[in-house]
């Protein structure tokens, strides 16, 4: 039993590596479109100027309460909201403090409104998502998307771009109490699909997906064509840039060094 078993497991090329977590936006898709015109809806009826989608696009991965306070503040690091609407300078009473709770309160529900509306109408797969899933599925691995994006929306995005196929198990950004850069949603990942963290490979666009997923023991490798916050994924400590998910299949396959 004990030698058979050794020598199948040589013999699957992939015989370390169990499963794949995959990020959502900026990995699988990109949602940019949808989450910039959600987020200039937004703006507009708070009477602000709409931003251009690429300053919109450094804005996400870290869930969409942090995307809606930098839209709002049209800033990567926002501190207090500059420049208060007229509801809130008719509050009187309110603290700046209570005034800025309830301006980003509004802003969320204006932006989540907007969101449902439009989210997954303009999202793109990526180049080589369909056929490095594909692949990765041969090689006998299970797979899961892990988003900082809540439920709600990842669910409808995956269904309406025909990935959620692909996925044995999807964890949001409201599915545990913490969201990535914490390690609780990879590891929430591992627990569905019955892996240890060792056995699976943490794939992502950020600095946010890399710092989940090496706290929670698994190796990241970085698509170097998305968001990070408008920063080169090469400054990010990372077990390897790969250019497509075809070539996460490839790293998951060969033999090794891995
Ligand atoms: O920040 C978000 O809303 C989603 O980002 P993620 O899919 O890259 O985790
Ligand atoms: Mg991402």
């Amino acid at each position: 039993m004990g030698l058979s078993q050794a020598a199948v497991v040589q013999a699957r090329p992939s015989g370390r590596w169990r499963a794949a977590l995959l990020d959502l936006d900026g990995t699988l898709l990109d949602s940019v479109p949808d989450l910039a015109h959600a987020a200039n809806a937004m703006r507009v009826e708070f009477g602000l100027p709409p931003l251009r989608d690429d300053v919109i696009a450094t804005f996400v991965g870290r869930g969409i309460e942090n995307l809606v306070r930098r839209a709002l503040a049209g800033s990567l690091d926002p501190q207090e909201p500059a420049v208060a609407d007229a509801a809130d300078r008719s509050a009187a009473p309110a603290t700046g403090a209570q005034a800025a709770a309830g301006r980003f309160d509004r802003a969320l529900a204006a932006f989540r409104r907007a969101y449902h509306l439009v989210n997954g109408e303009k999202a793109r797969i990526f180049e080589g998502v369909p056929e490095g899933l594909r692949a990765m599925r041969e090689l006998g691995l299970k797979l899961a998307v892990v988003t900082n994006k809540p439920e709600a929306f990842t669910l409808p995005l995956l269904e309406r771009t025909g990935l959620r196929a692909y996925f044995d198990a999807v964890v949001s950004g409201d599915t545990c109490a913490r969201k990535k850069p914490d390690p609780m949603p990879v590891l929430r990942a591992c627990e569905l699909l019955g892996v240890a963290p060792a056995e699976a490979v943490m794939v992502g666009d950020s600095m946010h997906d890399a710092a989940a997923g090496r706290a929670a023991g698994c190796p990241v490798l970085l698509v170097p064509y998305a968001y990070n916050e408008g920063r080169d994924v090469r400054m990010i400590e990372a077990d390897g840039i790969v250019a497509t998910l075809q070539d996460v299949a490839r790293w998951i396959a060969a033999p090794a060094k891995n």
